[in-house]
């Protein structure tokens, strides 16, 4: 027989009580213990009761979901897809479950789910409505489109097939916006997908206009003070140096520069001058974080409703709460989360009051390796990740993980532990730039991810290796102090019990980022009534978001949501878990019926 422990916190409007718990044998022996929580002014009450109080009757035996009739292209939509009825989201009984979550679940059971989220930046390469399904099936949990490339017809297009996807298919992929910025980059190459600067070579990199094609080695430079803020002796670097050039003549807005390094130049790629030793930042620190161009990149997201934005070369908080509150007066239904971009000096001075700002922050590894030396950038990056988890805030590990698979199908070793690294510093997500956008084995490059991230997780959990990181509390106030001392006792059990999984019911997906931020041994459950929540919570480590209509009471929601599960094979009776929500101060701890 299944037995439950609840744990129920009086709410803060009722007067203290006193606190009684007692176990069911399979736990604990002991009696009752009594625990002071908040200076003695609370207390909780831990009760056990058989699960078999509760009254399945009032689940809804009745399955249906969203997802189509399945794919031809994968086993997983194939084996899947097809067993689903579809029906409309407004159906009360229904769950928004993703295919692949599914897939995973049942497959390898739920030690074995992925818990590190993968995004993958989409161009050329994978714009196709078949190449978009390849990604899906193969763990891709939020899409990249970058505003430095493509036209806005194309982006749309884009979005529009990612969503038609989700629809049709079951997945639940988000959309993330990345902001052009206004840094200095180069034009795009006349069309060309990318140029050979060789050793020795002389280029002309120049503010003037050109219909193309463009002549022989010239590169257009978007920013118009170039010509003048360059010095002869300066060192230019591509893309944080991927190709160094050096300047050796100016004439009027033509700057001659000598290929010191030679490399592949991209379209668009980023530039960086740098005088003895130092980045030189002169009229062009002075450019806005959001350009003309990016508000009205920025309305167009607002408009499709993408699900995050991310804000390129951010130097301060200021303009994170400008954007939020932007959004916040212009976004049809929920908000859309935003992203602070680290990828600049500013950035990194400023780090914590942005990252308190935003809603997630991305290590963006290409262009913070072009403004600070190299060998700092791994510190960095473990700094940013450590910050991100202690304020509660999704962090995005990005760049050049998998950059030799753009050309072959295998990894470098050194790439592989670069991973690694990201998994062990428990990053809620990898992203990949031209691996997926536009290498030549987009698939595979996101197959490493994936394999390399259950790889890493599951030593580390066979290992018991949970890395001690302190982690502060961050509640703002004292139901926030409720929520987070649940979640962080709830992880801690999950862990001591070893269960199966965490469920948590939670409306604005508060209480599920909490518990991920303790990234407990179990996958975590997250059902939510919106949408929108669910597909941002795709973002965050170890969560598995679901969508279910449900109501204030926790035993009806619970019956609910097990009958839902138990019909797809994604759970069974006898499984162990423990029950969160952020309507109902409890813990429970069950087992399935
Ligand atoms: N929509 C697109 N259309 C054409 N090419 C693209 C597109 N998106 C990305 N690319 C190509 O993939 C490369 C890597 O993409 P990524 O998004 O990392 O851009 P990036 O230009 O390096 O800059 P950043 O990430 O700093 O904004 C780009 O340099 C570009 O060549
Ligand atoms: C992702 C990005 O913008 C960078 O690495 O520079
Ligand atoms: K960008
Ligand atoms: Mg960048």
């Amino acid at each position: 027989m299944s037995h439950a422990i609840n744990f129920f916190v009086s709410s803060p409007s009722r007067s203290p009580a006193s606190l009684t718990i007692s176990r069911p044998s399979a736990f604990v022996s002991t009696g009752s213990l009594r625990v002071p929580v908040k200076k003695s002014l609370r207390s909780l009450v831990v009760k056990a009761s058989a699960a078999s109080d509760l009254d399945e009757s009032q689940s809804s035996p009745v399955l249906v979901s969203e997802n189509g009739s399945g794919g031809v292209l994968s086993s997983v939509t194939k084996e899947y897809g097809r067993n689903n009825a579809v029906a409309s989201s407004a159906d009360s009984s229904s769950i928004e479950v993703d295919t692949v979550t599914e897939a995973e679940l049942k497959e390898n059971g739920f030690r074995s789910t992925r818990r590190t989220k993968l995004i993958c930046t989409i161009g050329p390469a994978t714009c196709g409505f078949e190449q978009l399904e390849a990604l899906a099936v193969e763990g891709m949990n939020v899409a990249r489109i970058n505003m430095c490339h493509g036209t806005r017809d194309w982006h749309r297009m884009v979005i529009e097939r990612v969503r038609r996807l989700n629809e049709e298919k079951g997945f639940a992929v988000a959309i993330m916006m990345d902001t052009e910025g206004s840094e200095i980059h180069m034009g795009d190459l006349g069309g060309a997908s990318s140029a050979k600067a060789e050793d020795g070579e002389i280029w002309n990199f120049t503010v003037r206009a050109f219909d193309p094609p463009l002549p022989e080695r010239t590169i257009t430079v978007n920013y118009d003070g170039f010509a003048e803020d360059v010095k002869v002796g300066d060192d230019l670097l591509v893309d944080g140096g991927m190709v160094r050039f050096e300047v050796i003549e100016k004439i009027g807005p033509d700057v001659k520069c000598l290929c010191t390094d030679p490399g592949l130049l991209l379209p668009r790629a980023n530039l960086t001058f740098w005088r003895d030793g130092k980045l030189v930042r002169e009229r062009n620190a002075m450019l806005p974080t959001i350009s003309s161009k990016d508000w009205l990149d920025i309305d167009f997201g607002i408009a499709e409703g993408v699900d995050f934005i991310a804000v390129s070369f951010v130097k301060s908080a200021e303009v994170i709460k400008h954007l939020k509150s932007y959004i916040k007066a212009r976004a049809r239904d929920g908000d859309i989360a935003v992203i602070a971009k680290i990828e600049s000096i500013d950035s990194l001075r400023n780090l914590e009051e942005i990252i308190q700002a935003s809603d997630g922050a991305m290590v963006a590894r290409g262009d913070l390796g072009a403004q600070i030396p190299l060998e700092q950038v791994p510190s960095e990056q473990q700094k940013i990740v450590q910050l991100c988890r202690q304020l509660n805030r999704p962090v995005i590990v990005a760049s050049q993980l998998l950059e030799s698979m753009i050309e072959y199908p295998i990894p470098t070793r050194a790439e592989v532990a670069d991973v690694s690294e990201a998994v062990r510093q428990r990053g809620d997500a990898l992203m990949l730039s031209g691996e997926s956008a536009m290498g030549q084995f987009p698939e595979k490059a996101l197959t490493v991810l994936r394999t390399v991230s259950l790889r890493i997780e599951r030593r580390w959990r066979e290992q018991k290796r949970r890395e001690v990181i302190e982690l502060p509390s961050i509640a703002s106030s004292f139901s926030d102090s409720i929520s987070e001392e649940i979640c962080n006792s709830a992880a801690k059990m999950a862990n001591n019990l070893e269960v199966d999984a965490l469920f948590v019911y939670t409306k604005n997906g508060h209480m599920a980022s909490l518990l991920s931020r303790c990234r407990p041994d179990c996958p975590i459950f997250a059902f939510t009534t919106a949408t929108s929540v669910r597909r941002r919570l795709n973002l965050q480590w170890g969560l598995m978001p679901f969508r279910l209509n449900y109501s204030d009471d926790m035993e009806s929601n619970l019956n609910k949501t097990f009958s839902l599960l138990k019909a797809r094979g994604m759970i069974k009776s006898g499984d162990l878990i423990i029950a969160v929500s952020d309507m109902l101060q409890s813990i429970q701890v069950m087992n399935v019926p």
